[in-house]
């Protein structure tokens, strides 16, 4: 991975993005620096996802920049974005049920290969290196995340939090510069969820730029140093741990009492 020195990261500037009459994103901004675990949270319909969404080009807001190491990125898409070295995760596991978790980390590196499908049949003496290397890497990243006796077991006979973990291992074998999940900890249970935090922690390096998009208050509290809340599509408070522990608009959101004002 590499890393220009004073870099900015991934930033998204005045962001607003309405469908029809429903204004879901007005004038967000958020800094995602690297070597910082940064943390999205809010309510249910908040605006996260769609904020996500904008960051990795699946939405264009109507208003508003977003640039990744001072690089604009408005007008890209999915896969530019990718190109540009920011990959992402989905609510919901999407592991090929027929493939090994170890194919499945390979698709993550599909893109990046030279070799066109003649060479599924007849590889050349490079082409079977690019893949033993392929190999290599993916098992790598498997490692990584601390699942690599599963490399050989298709996902309908793991547990989730073990697909999860394959689904980041997936994400990290392209060697991105910015990783975004989106509630990754969705449909873990509680020791499944430590295990992700611990992964989360250990793969975090100082050129890496992480974002983390959850309902779990408890658990963005204690992974990120950098946090964001939204409410009603507006950034309502962001700072450290600390800070949106005892921030007077995060409290009467998250206590609910927003109806008595
Ligand atoms: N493609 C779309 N078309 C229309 N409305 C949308 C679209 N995407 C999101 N919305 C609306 O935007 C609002 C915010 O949704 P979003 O999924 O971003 O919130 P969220 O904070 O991620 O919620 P949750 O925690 O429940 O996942 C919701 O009212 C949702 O219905």
């Amino acid at each position: 991975m590499m890393q220009a020195a004073g870099s900015h990261g991934l930033v998204a500037e005045g962001i607003s993005l309405g469908f029809g009459g429903l204004q879901v994103l007005s004038d967000v901004s958020m800094t995602l620096r690297p070597g910082v675990i940064t943390g999205l949270i809010g309510p249910n319909g908040a605006g996260k996802t769609s904020l996500f969404n904008c960051l990795t080009g699946l939405y264009h807001g109507q208003r508003g920049i977003s640039s990744f190491d001072g690089m604009p990125l408005n007008g890209l898409g999915p896969a530019q974005r990718a190109a540009c070295g920011i990959t992402r995760s989905f609510q919901n596991l999407a592991m090929c049920p027929d493939l090994s978790l170890l194919e499945n980390v390979l698709v993550g590196l599909t893109l990046k290969r030279r070799s066109g499908w003649f060479s599924a049949f007849v590889p050349t003496p490079a082409q079977w290196m690019e893949q033993q290397e392929a190999e290599r890497r993916a098992m790598a990243a498997l490692n990584e995340l601390g699942i690599a006796s599963a490399a050989h077991e298709t996902p309908s006979d793991l547990p989730p939090g073990t697909l999860r973990l394959a689904e980041i291992a997936r994400a990290i074998v392209s060697e991105p510069r910015a990783i975004l999940l989106d509630e990754p900890a969705a449909g873990l249970n509680a020791v499944e969820t430590r295990d992700l935090m611990r992964a989360l922690k250990r793969l975090m390096r100082s050129d890496l730029v992480l974002l983390v998009v959850e309902h779990d208050m408890d658990l963005i509290m204690e992974l990120c140093e950098q946090i964001y809340v939204l409410n009603f599509g507006k950034m309502i408070a962001n700072g450290t741990p600390a800070e949106i522990r005892a921030h007077p608009d995060v409290i009467r959101v998250y206590l609910g009492d927003d109806a008595d004002d």
